[in-house]
């Protein structure tokens, strides 16, 4: 028996550390010894009974595979083992469903590993959980039902892609419970309040009192049944409303119809590719674009307010607010302020139309204000070329960046592209310093960005990062209820706010919702909780970027986003300077450990 124990723990021992690759620790797990007696460190035995207890091999980096059959198909381990703790190695997993048979297991702890696939649903029969950890893994499909489990108290399953609702858990036995940043759906359920609204974060489609999402409202109950009469009377309420229906219907496409046919007869050479598709401006401003009338001759005459003004780009001279309207677009998203198209002008130079809402800014303070940001130039701030105001339609023109944007980058880094710790420091300590010059310039004309978000930070030909939209609105987030005593000052403060969550975007890898406000909540409750590293993207640990780096990175951007008190927010010149100094010490200590290798 006993060495069936011990070659199977050997078995178990050697797929977790792919058969001990010369990188693994040496931990003393080897036939020449007892498993209780000798010295197979992180392997716990009962002192009465001799037999495998406990087994602690959490954060040694293991790549290889935890196979459950190696430990919970040998009778005598099965029958004593009552925890497992591997959490944040860099383990797959395989035969997870025997784990089933471990009945006695009290704590089971997988977290932070690369375990994939749909959880099986076994893990329910392990009656005597009281603590379980999938957290930070690649699982998915939907939970096993946990409410069989009725002693669980701890159940960590954040960051994974986990779908279907969450069960009707008894939540009162809980201490702990996490399930943010997956896509459960439909509602928390009852008691579920008890935990802070980070446990539930990250899940766009779950509904809540305290989540960004709220639950719909029940439909008011069915009385008593219905009386015949009133089958009668409904279904001829019914047979009325749909033949009204019809009518309109039958009148509303006769009169699409001729309106088309017009339209036709006016716009003869309106004919456009069908995959892209016109911004739809409306008839008066597009007979606005087209008078044809020249833009240096209109910018001249003050005609401005109908033309297009071209600001910067020899390239785009000569181009007119028509020529716009009949290039073919190509919508490329749709914002809270507005929408961008991806337009290609007639002398082949492709561009990006920005269409603001609801900015009620008067024409010649809209104008004042692009000629303002025209004078203020920096490499990695994007000057629009051209825009266009009327009363109705506000548009700018930039130059069409191929490279995308640090949101599409961050996203790639989750399925799994490679974006590496000095690349981040490097974009962050660029765009920060593009900041920093362009608040020390606009201070003054209190011309903040107003919509900072890694969506609006794009890489130019270079693969530089480059600042979009620069003072394209007026600030307008919850932000400003807080900062309304900073005056003009707010929309400075309120741009540090935003630089503070695309630093913890780059740091935990994740990309903010809501303003950024879940990703800064999550960061901050981890943060308070307990300090751990799990907030950092996991590629950056494995990379081993230096962990002093990131904390002092992660310090500077947690108090970017103070909510509670924003004038403790750092300026932007402050922020630059203390990531410039982080990008220095990084490179530093890069080049000391290259001249100290053998
Ligand atoms: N000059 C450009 N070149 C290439 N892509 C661009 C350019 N400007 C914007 N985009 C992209 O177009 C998409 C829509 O941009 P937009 O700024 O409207 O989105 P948003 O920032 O999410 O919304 P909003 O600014 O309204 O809050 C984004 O993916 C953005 O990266």
């Amino acid at each position: 028996d006993n060495e069936d124990v011990s070659n199977s723990l050997i078995i178990f021992y050697n797929k977790l550390s792919n058969s001990n690759s010369p990188h693994d620790p040496v931990l003393g797990w080897n036939l020449s010894s007892d498993p209780c007696t000798g010295p197979w460190t992180g392997l716990t035995c009962d002192n009465r009974t001799h037999s495998v207890k406990k087994i602690f091999l959490d954060s040694l980096s293991f790549t290889g595979t935890f196979d459950a059959s190696t430990l919970c198909n040998v009778q005598s381990i099965a029958a004593s083992l009552i925890a497992v703790n591997l959490n944040n190695n860099l383990l797959h997993g395989e035969n997870l469903d025997e784990i089933v048979n471990c009945r006695e297991l009290t704590h089971l702890q997988i977290g932070g590993n690369r375990f994939s696939g749909s959880l099986p649903d076994s893990l329910s029969r392990l009656h005597n959980l009281k603590v379980l950890n999938i957290s930070s893994n690649n699982f998915y499909g939907s939970l096993p039902d946990l409410t069989l489990i009725s002693g669980l108290q701890e159940f960590f399953a954040q960051n994974n892609q986990l779908t279907g609702t969450i069960p009707n858990l008894d939540f009162s036995n809980f201490e702990q419970f996490n399930v943010s940043f997956n896509n459960f759906t439909g509602h928390v359920p009852n008691g579920g309040d008890r935990f802070p609204v980070s446990s539930f974060i990250g899940n766009p489609e779950l509904c809540g009192d305290l989540l960004p999402r709220q639950c719909p409202s029940l439909p008011p109950k069915k009385s008593k049944g219905i009386s015949n009469y009133q089958v009668l009377m409904f279904s001829g309420y019914f047979i009325i409303g749909l033949t009204i229906f019809l009518v309109i219907i039958l009148l509303l496409c006769k009169r699409g119809k001729t309106k088309e046919e017009k339209a036709n007869l006016l716009n003869k050479e309106a004919s456009f590719d069908d995959s892209f598709y016109k911004p739809s401006f409306t008839s008066g401003e597009y007979k606005a674009g087209l008078s044809k009338s020249g833009i240096s001759a209109a910018t001249e005459s003050g005609m401005v307010s109908s033309s297009l003004i071209v600001l910067t780009s020899p390239e785009v001279n000569g181009l007119e607010f028509d020529d716009l309207l009949k290039a073919p677009a190509e919508l490329l998203g749709r914002g809270k302020h507005g929408t961008v198209y991806k337009v290609i002008g007639e002398q082949g130079m492709t561009l990006a139309v920005k269409r603001i809402k609801d900015w009620t800014i008067p024409s010649n303070d809209f104008q004042q204000r692009m000629r303002r940001l025209d004078q203020v130039k920096h490499p990695n701030v994007l000057p629009p070329v051209a825009f266009y105001c009327s009363k109705q339609e506000k548009l700018l023109v930039y130059e069409y960046q191929e490279n995308g944007s640090l949101f599409r980058l961050l996203q790639g880094t989750q399925m799994g592209q490679v974006f590496d710790w000095s690349s981040r420091l490097s974009v962050a300590a660029t765009i920060t310093n593009a900041l920093a010059f362009m608040h020390q310039e606009l201070r003054e004309d209190g011309i903040a960005h107003g919509n900072l978000k890694s969506s609006n930070i794009l890489l130019n030909k270079n693969m530089e990062p480059c600042v979009s939209e620069y003072g394209l609105m007026m600030v307008d987030n919850e932000d400003q209820s807080s900062l309304s005593n900073f005056g003009a000052n707010s929309a400075f403060k309120t741009d540090i706010y935003g630089i503070g969550v695309i630093l913890l975007e780059l740091l935990t890898g994740k990309v903010g919702q809501n303003n950024g406000l879940d990703l800064a909540e999550w960061v901050l409750s981890v943060v308070r909780e307990e300090w751990t590293g799990e907030v950092f993207d996991k590629s950056l640990i494995r990379e081993g970027a230096r962990e002093e780096g990131l904390v002092y990175l992660l310090q500077i951007a947690v108090k970017c986003v103070n909510t509670s008190s924003p004038e403790a927010r750092p300026s932007m010149n402050q922020l630059a300077r203390v990531i410039n100094t982080i990008k220095e010490e990084e490179e530093r200590s890069i080049s000391v450990s290259i001249v100290s290798e053998p």
